[in-house]
């Protein structure tokens, strides 16, 4: 969370009593429990301390042998070292059963830990989304929209979502959480969460009452309600942690989970690439497909939301900021450092570009579009999901206007994360991906694939951006840099693969 939304982020502690108490409880086994979960993202730093924002029984725990109880909390994770302004918020569900009558085996899995005193003393506290029982209440809530406390369950006008369905948890590793229900619906349970309305609810209910087939339409969500009053602060710290005060207000609810219609049928781009490359077959028709329905969606977002044009100022800001960023992610990354000059050129022509005149229309994009983010289904249609963009980017940022060619380059060099995957008659390395010049077909078939994208996208948008060249070549830029940090810290094994294409675009000339 950005440092001016968290101080803005007033305490709704009122909806349990004893919350201190209760965080105090969980402050042990949550340190152990957080820093292991793919969404926790500060796992390069030890925890601080803990601060609860809201904590809300959605189904009460009353006493020993009862059924679970179902415990929302929003809290904020600080960091070792760094104060409350630097804390993340995380979202949490948890199962609550008494030491009594724990878990089924089946849930070992799921467990979090057993609280030290406090309120949830004698308990057992576990991940809610694996519990049947648990996970089924939460579509019960999201299908009668009601207050909670501080949460409040909506839901889109003419939907109706049905019960019974039964729940389970999605494997993928993601960088949220979701529970698909009866192969019907899936909910999706944001992790880190910002003030603000999560641009992966904001965009596809736009496109959807916009009349858009290219996305799945919202049905339900749920969102912690904005407080005009600070009304209390509970913090606690994990052994070895310091101490954390908490306070401010805030303006603009939290989105936390939206439920939408599970695509059946489907496999994403990623794999059906990977099967596509392995058989050495073509996949030009697929990628120009793809083209298509990204142009689509971005005529879409263009008539559903509002557009501007981004002139001098604004291209040599966003040049600026570019550079920032591959600054900082020279700082952390020192495979990166070296070609750092030959990456600046690219953001040098771009503010260049808006020096000499040039203006650029900017729009809602989905922000962080790649291969993995795109369905086929029956008849090879192309449906787009996850539009909540780049995680790690603060989200006021995430919902700013910006040339489409942001998302045409994230597609573009997804391609060629394809193509640097080890070819099946090769053994498979157990250190991640092999690289793109591992043969001379992948890198035939990533430049084919990426030119076909950019064909059908100018099919349907009537624009090639192939014409844009100083800034695609900026953007493709930038997001290699984005993923050299997120390599890095994810997937170390991995970071090879956008090193590659550091080297290629830090060595090309610009051309302008
Ligand atoms: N509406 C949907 N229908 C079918 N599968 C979906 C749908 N939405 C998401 N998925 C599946 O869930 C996975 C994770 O969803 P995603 O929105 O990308 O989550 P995250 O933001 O956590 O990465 C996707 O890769 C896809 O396989
Ligand atoms: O899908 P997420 O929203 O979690 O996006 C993050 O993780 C992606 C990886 O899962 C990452 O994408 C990168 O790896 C993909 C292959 O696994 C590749 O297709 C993408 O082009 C590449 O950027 C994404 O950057 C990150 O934000």
């Amino acid at each position: 969370m950005s440092e001016s939304s968290l101080s803005r982020t007033a305490l709704r502690t009122d909806a349990v009593p004893c919350a201190g108490e209760l965080l105090g409880s969980l402050a042990r086994p949550l340190a152990e429990w957080l820093p292991r979960q793919r969404w926790f993202a500060g796992k390069d730093r030890a925890i601080g301390g803990f601060g609860l924002l809201t904590a809300t029984w959605l189904l009460p725990c009353d006493g020993p042998g009862e059924a679970p109880g179902l415990l929302h909390l929003l809290l904020r994770a600080r960091h070792h070292g760094g104060d409350a302004r630097s804390a993340d918020c995380y979202q949490l569900l948890l199962g609550v059963r008494d030491a009594a009558s724990p878990p089924p085996p089946e849930l070992a899995a799921a467990l979090i830990g057993r609280p030290d005193g406090g309120p949830l003393h004698g308990r057992v506290v576990y991940e809610a989304l694996h519990d049947p029982l648990l996970a089924g209440h939460l579509l019960q809530r999201l299908g009668a929209p009601a207050r909670v406390g501080p949460l409040r369950f909506r839901r889109e006008p003419g939907t109706a979502v049905p019960m019974g369905l039964t729940p389970r948890p999605l494997a993928a590793d993601q960088s949220n959480s979701s529970v698909v229900y009866g192969d019907r619906y899936i909910l999706k349970l944001f992790r880190r969460v910002e003030p603000g309305i999560n641009p992966d609810l904001e965009l596809p209910l736009a496109l959807a009452r916009y009349g858009s087939g290219r996305v799945p339409a919202p049905t339900a969500w749920f969102e912690a309600e904005a407080a005009s009053e600070i009304t209390g602060t509970a913090t606690a710290q994990p052994p070895g942690g310091g101490s954390s005060e908490e306070s401010g207000r805030t303006a603009a609810p939290l989105t936390l989970g939206v439920l939408q219609p599970f695509l059946t049928g489907c496999r994403d781009g990623w794999q059906l690439a990977l099967d596509a490359l392995a058989e050495r077959r073509d996949f030009t028709s697929e990628a120009r497909g793809l083209g298509r329905a990204t142009a689509e969606v971005h005529t879409g977002l263009a008539e559903a939301l509002p557009v501007c044009v981004l002139g001098r100022d604004a291209l040599e800001r966003t040049a600026e900021a570019m550079t920032r960023r591959l600054e900082a992610a020279g700082r952390a990354v020192p495979e990166l450092r070296p070609y750092r000059p030959g990456l600046r050129d690219a953001f040098r022509a771009l503010a260049e570009l808006g020096r000499e005149g040039h203006t650029c229309p900017a729009q809602r994009v989905h922000g962080d579009l790649h291969l993995g983010q795109v369905l086929s289904g029956p008849g090879g249609r192309w449906s787009l999901i996850d539009f909540e963009g780049e995680p790690a980017r603060p989200l006021p940022e995430r919902r700013v206007p910006q040339p489409v060619v942001r998302d045409i380059a994230g597609m573009l060099r997804s391609f060629d994360y394809a193509a640097c995957q080890r070819q099946p008659a090769e053994p498979r390395s157990a250190s991640g991906p092999a690289g793109p010049g591992d043969d001379g077909f992948a890198r035939r078939w990533a430049a084919a694939n990426r030119d076909a994208f950019c064909a059908g996208y100018a099919e349907a948008a009537g624009t090639d951006p192939r014409e844009e060249a100083t800034l695609l070549r900026a953007y493709e830029t930038d997001k290699t840099v984005y993923e050299v940090l997120y390599e890095a810290r994810h997937r170390p094994t991995w970071l090879h693969v956008p090193m590659s294409a550091i080297r290629r675009l830090a060595a090309a000339p610009v051309h302008r």
